[in-house]
């Protein structure tokens, strides 16, 4: 048998819609797995703008959100949307979760028919209260097996150098878990795979809302004991919201639950606790968000939490003071008082 000259076989392509802190750090998790498994393969990052893929392709850095860590030679980076996906085996969506559904609009046909769709994203869309892998299967009309979504406790800049992490690969179909799974295992990157989709989306969504809470705690010089019970009982409402949906309440105990819910709000690095800590000064919304300069999931999605457990009859009391508070209906130095005013219950329910 006669093997082709390995000089005409194309690399394999992974495009990657994003190219901010997680995405631009994803893309070089991906180019070091195939490095160090020698699958001839080309990450191609979208960047909305020029410089940023310009300086990606010519200097293999991104300095608006990793600094000067070097990304590896196989990750390339373009503007043009369509042709980023064109030929993409697998595309990985690393956008803010209420710009998600335009991206997908735009790229609906250029897609080759059996691409595989990597959520990152940690975010609900507001008014249809639907999670990235529904927004996927809605407006690509692709099968659950060609959707994965990867959470866990990945603050983006201590994965960017290398420190060592784990993480969750969830999707429908076993053996599409499994191949994302293999795409994405580092030296420093351990990623499990789990079939509990809703689960694991869900526990990346409101982990936000809670750690905007946890950020309140900050801004009001609040502290472990305050902060503990909100993580804990925030994670009870997320318990009660994965029940409902269907998802497994088992996931919260593992790194896209319990895991991700420590890393974010221990770390600084967290932008969902910093705009928490900000609002927790008494900084309106607007305020806030004109300090943030990367994406906090928790200040849009939060509203959509609510709305989506109040469908389905799911009490969320944390999650329904955040959004109070981001409304500017309640003061944040009320908040405390309020939630612990609530009617005594056993702590199972
Ligand atoms: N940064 C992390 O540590 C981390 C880790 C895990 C998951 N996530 C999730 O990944 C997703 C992306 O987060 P990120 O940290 O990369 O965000 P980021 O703010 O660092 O980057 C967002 C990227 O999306 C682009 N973009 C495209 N359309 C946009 C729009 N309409 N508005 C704003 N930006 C737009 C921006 O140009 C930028 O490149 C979020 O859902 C976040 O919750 C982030
Ligand atoms: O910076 P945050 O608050 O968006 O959190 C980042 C990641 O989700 C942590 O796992």
């Amino acid at each position: 048998m006669t093997l082709p000259d390995p000089g005409l076989i194309a690399p394999r392509r992974i495009a990657v819609l994003g190219a901010g802190s997680w995405g631009t750090t994803f893309a070089k998790i991906l180019g070091d797995s195939a490095e160090a498994s020698s699958v001839p393969t080309q990450i191609v990052l979208w960047a909305r703008r020029d410089e940023v893929a310009e300086e990606i392709r010519t200097q293999h850095t991104n300095s608006t959100y990793l600094g000067q860590l070097p990304l590896p030679q196989n990750v390339t980076a373009q503007t043009d949307l369509t042709e980023v996906v064109t030929e993409a085996e697998v595309v990985v969506l690393a956008v803010p979760a209420q710009s998600l559904r335009e991206h997908l609009r735009t790229i609906r046909g250029a897609t080759a028919e059996d691409a595989v769709f990597v959520s990152l994203i940690k975010g609900l869309e507001r008014g249809t209260y639907m999670r990235m892998s529904e927004v996927i299967a809605e407006e690509l009309a692709v099968s659950p097996a060609q959707i994965a979504v990867v959470s866990g406790p990945n603050l983006a800049m201590e994965i960017a150098r290398g420190e060592p992490t784990a993480s969750v690969v969830a999707s429908a179909d076993e053996s599409t878990a499994e191949r994302i799974t293999a795409m994405c295992s580092t030296g420093y990157f351990r990623p499990y795979t789990n079939g509990d989709v809703i689960g694991v989306e869900l526990a990346g969504i409101v982990k936000n809302v809670i750690a905007l809470a946890v950020g309140f705690c900050d801004g009001q010089d609040l502290g472990d004991n305050s902060k503990a019970s909100v993580i804990t009982r925030g994670l009870a409402e997320t318990r009660r919201l994965t029940a409902a949906l269907g998802g497994e309440v088992e996931t919260l105990a593992g790194l896209a639950g319990l895991g991700d819910v420590v890393a974010t709000c221990a770390s600084p690095l967290s932008r969902n606790r910093s705009a928490g800590r900000l609002l927790g000064t008494g900084l309106t919304a607007e305020q806030t968000a004109q300090e943030m300069t990367q994406t906090a999931e928790g200040m849009k999605s939060a509203s959509a939490v609510v709305d989506l457990a109040r469908r389905h009859g799911v009490e969320m009391p944390i999650a329904e003071a955040v959004v109070a508070v981001l409304d500017g209906a309640l003061p944040v130095e009320r908040l405390a008082k309020l939630l612990l005013a609530r009617d005594l219950k056993s702590e199972g329910k």
